[in-house]
């Protein structure tokens, strides 16, 4: 919703915001230059500069000071009006008066477009465009930032998403006060809001005398130039007529000729109010602070810019859903957890099934789960992947929490489909708990939870007719799976490892895709990677991606894996073939869960076989020399030692501090749970200082190295899940 409250007023009002900015930006370089160029009083009073100014110019009728200190006169000569800016130390001429004809353009250009009450009418509607294109987007930075206190945190994604939040974040306060202050200007000038016209002065009897000189008048000895903004002199040939004085503390009335005050009246709350704002947005009295927000403004362009490819190149992971229903009206809720985008595809089938049918059907993220919403419903659908460790996917985040925590919708039943393939240790383990939930808080389940393996459209299908059959209709879902932007991926050079150990085991070196600027800028280029992150390789014959561990980041200007050969393996089979010159069909999927991070926090590296592939690229991409223990299990050194060679050189330079092997098929076999046992007290040691673990390797590897490290701690107080629950132990498991 708040993306749709972001998007329309920005593309609607683009245009219009794109003038109001620039001309904005470059208004606010004028009283810095005013300010600069005019020549500042030194503790002058108003009476003397008045004296001055009269001595010159004895028929001068105003002066007037404005916030950047330029004092400017006017008088009649022979009959003719005349105004020029005055020096206030001589009282003589020093510029004309006249503002720049161009600044005169551009204050009306940025006022009214040039048009009189039709242009500010616009101008006003393009600053409460710029109020919810602010306010929406500072709640969207937050949401993607991870909350209000992660507001600079690190980004990552497509080159035009990051700009535009980078940006946002710098520029957005500046954008708020700008149009906050100038709605009120709009406001005011339309006599809205009550601050009108100072305060009517009450007429007073003078004394009906004449002449006494400026100079000898109280009331203007007392005022410093610093806050005088104007000094009405009175006709010379009226008696009745008397000085009026404008400063920062109010307007007053003087009599010519005695100097006392007749009246004085000082400005409401509300004019001061409006000053202030006045002052805010002109930057007139304010000048460095006008700068910055002019500064602030040149943002517009640029987010215009980003924010415009951004919704041209929409969200090629998540397929457009036609006829979705309001939550409140639907009568089937669907809800979708996915981080690769594949589930939502499989929600696009089934909500276009059930709306063939006749239903009215809703389908939102899981993350966005809100019961009381659903007024309608009848049904709650959940098509949800498994990440990790049984973990939620990306759009599902909070959901098993609020599921716990908010009542039971009595006649709404509930079906739950998971999403996940079995090679994982925890296979559909998400979409199993939130269905073991619902169930244990009372809801009625429509279906029993099932599971789709790898994308299957035939269990999909299956799932369907169950479905169907329990909602007393036929629902053939037939489903045709989208494949992902694959980019070919030239393999450079290959290692190979491990054949006299039976476990035939390669490092292959890709050239990085070169996908040309204009697809790289809305983001469907191959993207940015670090170490940690997956390669999604589409094997020929198959539709359904497997995924590598990255060894490289981009940094290192090539993408490496490690690949082992598994018997009956399509993908693992085709890899192996290849040769250097020969592609494949690739694609970067994001692993935030399995990064090494930029803090200097010491790293514990546990790896087996192909295991020790990101543990590698972590290792290369270790300048600032943090200290890494590394753990590394193998069959044999004269065989799998992946990485050898290198491991030795960073250990000489000093990236990866100390290496322990364990070997399962030497004379006397050992594994890597056993090495971190031998070296116990010292791991201890440096979980306790907040060392990190980080394990990677397959999943019986990855158990003894939990129960190992369970013992290790133990004395400690410290035991594995706390550590996980914190994020200093991380696991990337297959
Ligand atoms: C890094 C990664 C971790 C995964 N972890 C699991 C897992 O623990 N259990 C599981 O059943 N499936 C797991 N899967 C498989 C996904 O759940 C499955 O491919 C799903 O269809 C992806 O849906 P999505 O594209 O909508 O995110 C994992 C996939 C990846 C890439």
């Amino acid at each position: 919703m708040i993306r749709v409250v972001h998007r329309w007023p920005g593309l609607l009002a683009g245009l219009l915001l794109l003038v109001l900015s620039l001309s904005g930006a470059l208004l606010s370089l004028f009283p810095a230059i005013e300010r600069l160029s005019s020549v500042q009083p030194a503790a002058l009073s108003t009476a003397e500069l008045a004296e001055r100014i009269q001595a010159v110019h004895p028929e001068v009728e105003q002066i007037r000071r404005r916030p950047s200190g330029r004092i400017t006169a006017y008088w009649s000569e022979n009959g003719v009006a005349r105004a020029a800016a005055m020096d206030p130390a001589s009282g003589r001429e020093i510029a004309s008066a006249d503002p720049n004809p161009f600044e005169r353009w551009l204050t009306r250009l940025h006022r009214s477009l040039l048009f009189d009450d039709a242009g500010r009418i616009l101008t006003a509607v393009g600053a409460a465009a710029m109020l919810v294109l602010a306010v929406s987007g500072a709640v969207l930075v937050a949401r993607r930032a991870g909350g209000w206190r992660r507001w600079f945190s690190p980004l990552r994604g497509p080159f035009a998403a990051r700009l535009h939040v980078e940006i946002a974040r710098i520029a957005v306060a500046g954008l708020l006060l700008s149009s906050v202050t100038a709605l009120w200007m709009s406001a005011s000038s339309f006599d809205r809001l009550l601050d009108g016209a100072p305060s009517a002065v009450t007429e007073a009897e003078g004394s009906g005398r004449m002449g006494m000189p400026v100079a000898d008048m109280d009331m203007l000895k007392r005022t410093p130039v610093s806050e005088l903004r104007s000094l009405s002199f009175p006709d010379p040939a009226d008696a009745a007529d008397v000085f009026t004085l404008k400063t920062d503390r109010g307007i007053g009335h003087l009599d010519q000729g005695t100097g006392a005050l007749l009246t004085w009246s000082e400005p409401s709350a509300w004019q001061g109010v409006s000053a202030t704002l006045y002052m805010l947005h002109t930057g007139r009295g304010a000048a460095a602070l006008g700068l910055i927000l002019g500064f602030m403004a040149l943002g517009v362009p640029a987010m215009a810019g980003t924010g415009f490819v951004l919704w041209f190149a929409g969200r090629p992971a998540r397929p457009r859903i036609r006829g979705n229903v309001a939550a409140g009206r639907a009568e089937t809720i669907l809800l979708v957890g996915s981080e690769g985008g594949s589930t939502w595809g499989f929600a696009a089938t089934l909500h276009a099934a059930l709306s063939a049918s006749g239903q009215a059907v809703h389908a939102a993220p899981m993350s966005s789960f809100e019961p009381a919403r659903y007024r309608q419903a009848r049904r709650i659908l959940i098509l949800t992947a498994t990440y990790g460790d049984g973990d939620a996917p990306a759009s599902a985040r909070g959901f098993l929490d609020r599921l716990k925590s908010v009542p039971v919708a009595a006649p709404v039943a509930l079906a739950v489909l998971g999403f996940g393939d079995r090679s994982f240790p925890g296979y559909c383990a998400f979409g199993r708990a939130v269905a073991e939930t619902a169930e244990a808080r009372g809801w009625c389940m429509l279906v029993p939870f099932m599971a789709v393996n790898r994308q299957s459209p035939q269990d999909f299908a299956r799932w369907g007719r169950s479905l169907g059959a329990a909602m007393g209709m036929t629902l053939d879902l037939v489903h045709h799976p989208v494949l992902p932007a694959v980019f070919p991926l030239r393999l450079v050079s290959r290692r190979d490892y491990g054949a006299e150990v039976q476990a035939p085991t390669a490092i292959l070196r890709f050239d990085p895709p070169k996908p040309p600027f204009w697809l790289r800028l809305p983001g469907r280029g191959f993207g940015r990677f670090v170490a940690g992150d997956l390669l999604g390789v589409l094997p020929e014959g198959s539709a359904v991606a497997r995924f590598y561990s990255l060894a490289s980041g981009c940094r290192d200007g090539f993408i490496e894996i490690v690949v082992r050969k598994h018997p009956a393996g399509l993908c693992s089979g085709q890899l192996f073939e290849l040769q250097p010159g020969d592609t494949v069909n690739a694609f970067l999927r994001q692993n935030s869960g399995f990064h090494a991070g930029r803090d200097a926090a010491p790293l514990i590296l546990v790896g087996a076989g192909t295991g020790i592939g990101p543990l590698a690229g972590f290792m290369r991409a270790n300048a600032r020399r943090r200290p890494i223990h590394l753990f590394f299990g193998m069959r044999h050194p004269d065989s799998d030692f992946l990485y050898g060679e290198e491991l030795e050189g960073w250990r000489r330079n000093g990236q990866l501090q100390q290496l322990a092997t364990a070997c399962s098929r030497t004379r006397q076999p050992s594994y890597v749970q056993d090495a971190l046992r031998g070296e116990g007290a010292e791991i201890a040691c440096m979980v306790r200082k907040g060392a990190r673990v980080m394990v990677c390797g397959g999943y019986e590897m990855a158990a003894g190295v939990s129960a190992a490290l369970a013992d290790i701690l133990a004395p400690t107080g410290l035991t594995p899940a706390l550590l996980r629950a914190e994020g200093r132990y991380v696991e990337d498991v297959f």
